[in-house]
């Protein structure tokens, strides 16, 4: 008999199946503490959470029977997806369950934002028939900006036409081509920025999108802007945000989710009059609800009984044979792929993995995995990217994956080339394992290097002129970056070259500002290897 135990509360009618299940018991026992939780948990195979749970590495710890966590959602932010891994817990999750639900609520929120429906109710039931304070606007031939054209920024888009609006989308992996097929207009952040009057984000919150709205962008905005936020806290910076409403900027803003959650009771957002929020309640509708948990708790079943089974956040399925040979390759093939996506511009068209040497004769489809996966991961999140979702995202990202081999051994036992098309260039990073000194990227571009693939680096594209490393060194020293490794190639003597220094912490933009104004130094790119 499998035990379940739900720790949230999760739709009754959604997890009706685990509890009709013969092979199965329930446990419903919402709101324990992780104390209460690390103490019962290790008689358990399965635990079901909504986000309220954190399940911490000291739950998974002491959950020696356990073998999946379920996340009736999306975001799994409240999961410690590394201890999950390390300890062989399968944590999946319900990714398209609440899109229209989430959606929907963007709207609720847009149009609340336009038309003051919460301000005006308060003031309509404390007995105030105020018709002049709240002069609404229409969202007809409204520009809207959509940031992350994923699941629910799709199907915002997609209403938000039937509103008259026209919509200006960014997201790294929306091609023209896309955007035309979707009736949105491709743009950048800046000119949505510049140009939108309102704004509504649907990305991960991920290194590169927190605080993606921000004191800068808020300076180059389009006076009058609303903004809805029902993706995560933290996307956009909470202070500027209030900043901009204080100036003039912004004219609203309508937020689901906080930077902290529940927010602290003297959090600004709470008492200013230009912005209306909701308790996080995107996901909450009877439909959602039962949608994410149906599909939660079908996925749940599958992996007790040893079925197969869909939307794994975090499980690597290689076949024992193929392992052997192919382990010592895949954190380089995941490092490969990240390094290749933080290289390039534009949206990725096409990734190809060439394999040359003995690996051309191995089955090596888990290694592209995992190099999809580390293309993937740099913009969609390494909690929503994994080994078994890779390819079905790129797949539905229109992203055309190509694999080439041969059995030459261009100078090495074996070699693994990923190369990034975008619609406007074409980048190349290459990497190898050599016996006795771990795995190595042996070019980039054209240039051939010796570098180890991990922690903060900083490319520099410059001319091989002396004196060139004496003034990257010194800039770096005067900013306080100390530099652990540096390598340079180049091509020709006196010709274009590249230095790849390895960094102890990671430089500033400003700093790579300034690495890009020193003479003889054409471009400069921090890149993290995690
Ligand atoms: N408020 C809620 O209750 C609620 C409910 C559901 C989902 N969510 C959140 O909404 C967000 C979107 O969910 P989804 O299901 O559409 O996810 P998704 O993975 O389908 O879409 C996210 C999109 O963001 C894009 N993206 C990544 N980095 C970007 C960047 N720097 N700029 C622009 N786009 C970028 C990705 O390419 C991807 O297409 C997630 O954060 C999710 O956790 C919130
Ligand atoms: O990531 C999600 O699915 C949403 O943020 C909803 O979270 P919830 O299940 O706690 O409502």
């Amino acid at each position: 008999m499998f035990k379940v135990l739900v720790s949230d509360p999760i739709s009754d009618l959604g997890i009706q199946q685990l509890v009709d299940a013969e092979d199965v018991s329930v446990d419903k026992k919402p709101g324990l503490s992780e104390d209460e939780l690390v103490a019962i948990i290790g008689e358990y195979d399965a635990l079901l959470v909504r986000s309220q749970t954190r399940v911490t590495a000291r739950i998974m710890e002491a959950g020696k029977q356990l073998k999946v966590v379920g996340r009736a959602g999306v975001g799994v932010d409240n999961i410690d997806l590394p201890a999950a891994t390390e300890r062989g817990i399968i944590v999946i999750n319900a990714p398209d369950g609440n899109t229209i639900t989430t959606c929907e609520h963007t709207f609720a929120m847009m149009m609340a934002l336009a038309r003051h429906i919460p301000q005006a109710y308060t003031k309509t039931i404390n007995g105030i028939w105020d018709r002049k304070t709240f002069l609404g606007v229409e969202l007809r031939n409204k520009k809207l900006g959509v940031l992350g054209m994923g699941r629910i920024g799709s199907e915002v888009a997609s209403r938000a036409k039937a509103f008259g609006m026209e919509i200006l989308a960014y997201d790294p992996f929306l091609t023209e081509d896309r955007a035309n097929k979707l009736g949105v207009k491709l743009s950048s952040v800046e000119d949505i920025v510049r140009n939108a009057d309102f704004m509504t984000v649907h990305t991960p919150l991920t290194p590169e999108t927190r605080h993606m709205i921000a004191g800068p962008q808020f300076e180059i905005m389009k006076p009058g802007m609303r903004i809805v936020n029902c993706a995560r806290g933290g996307i956009i910076d909470e202070q500027a945000l209030v900043e901009a409403i204080d100036k003039g900027i912004v004219a609203g803003a309508a937020f689901d989710v906080f930077e902290v959650e529940p927010p602290e009771k003297d959090h600004p957002f709470l008492t200013n009059p230009k912005i209306i929020v909701t308790p996080h309640l995107g996901a909450s509708t009877v439909e959602a609800q039962e949608n994410v948990a149906i599909d939660v708790s079908e996925q749940v079943l599958h992996i007790l009984r040893g079925e197969a089974f869909k939307n794994a956040v975090n499980m690597p399925p290689v076949p024992g044979d193929v392992l052997n040979k192919l382990q010592p390759y895949f954190s380089l093939g995941e490092r490969l792929g990240s390094f290749a996506a933080q290289l390039a511009h534009g949206a990725v068209e096409e990734i190809t993995v060439s394999y040359s040497g003995e690996l051309a004769d191995v089955d090596t489809q888990p290694l592209t995995r995992y190099v999809v996966k580390g293309v993937l991961s740099h913009h969609l999140g390494s909690d929503q990217v994994n080994l078994v979702n890779a390819m079905h995202l790129a797949k539905t990202r229109d992203l055309n994956i190509v694999v080439n081999k041969s059995t030459a051994h261009k100078g090495f036992t074996n070699l693994v080339t990923v190369t990034l098309r975008t619609q406007s260039e074409e980048r190349l990073v290459a990497g190898t394992l050599l016996t006795g000194y771990g795995t190595r990227i042996v070019q980039i571009d054209k240039f051939p290097v010796d570098v180890s693939p991990e922690g903060n680096l900083i490319l520099v594209k410059h001319n091989d002129k002396p004196g060139i490393i004496g003034r990257v060194g010194t800039l770096l020293g005067n900013n306080d970056v100390n530099i652990a490794t540096m390598q340079v190639g180049r091509k020709l003597v006196g010709g274009a070259a590249i230095m790849v220094l390895t960094v102890d912490k990671a430089a500033t933009k400003e700093v790579i500002a300034e690495l890009v104004s020193l003479p003889d130094v054409n471009k400069a790119k921090e890149i993290l290897l995690v």
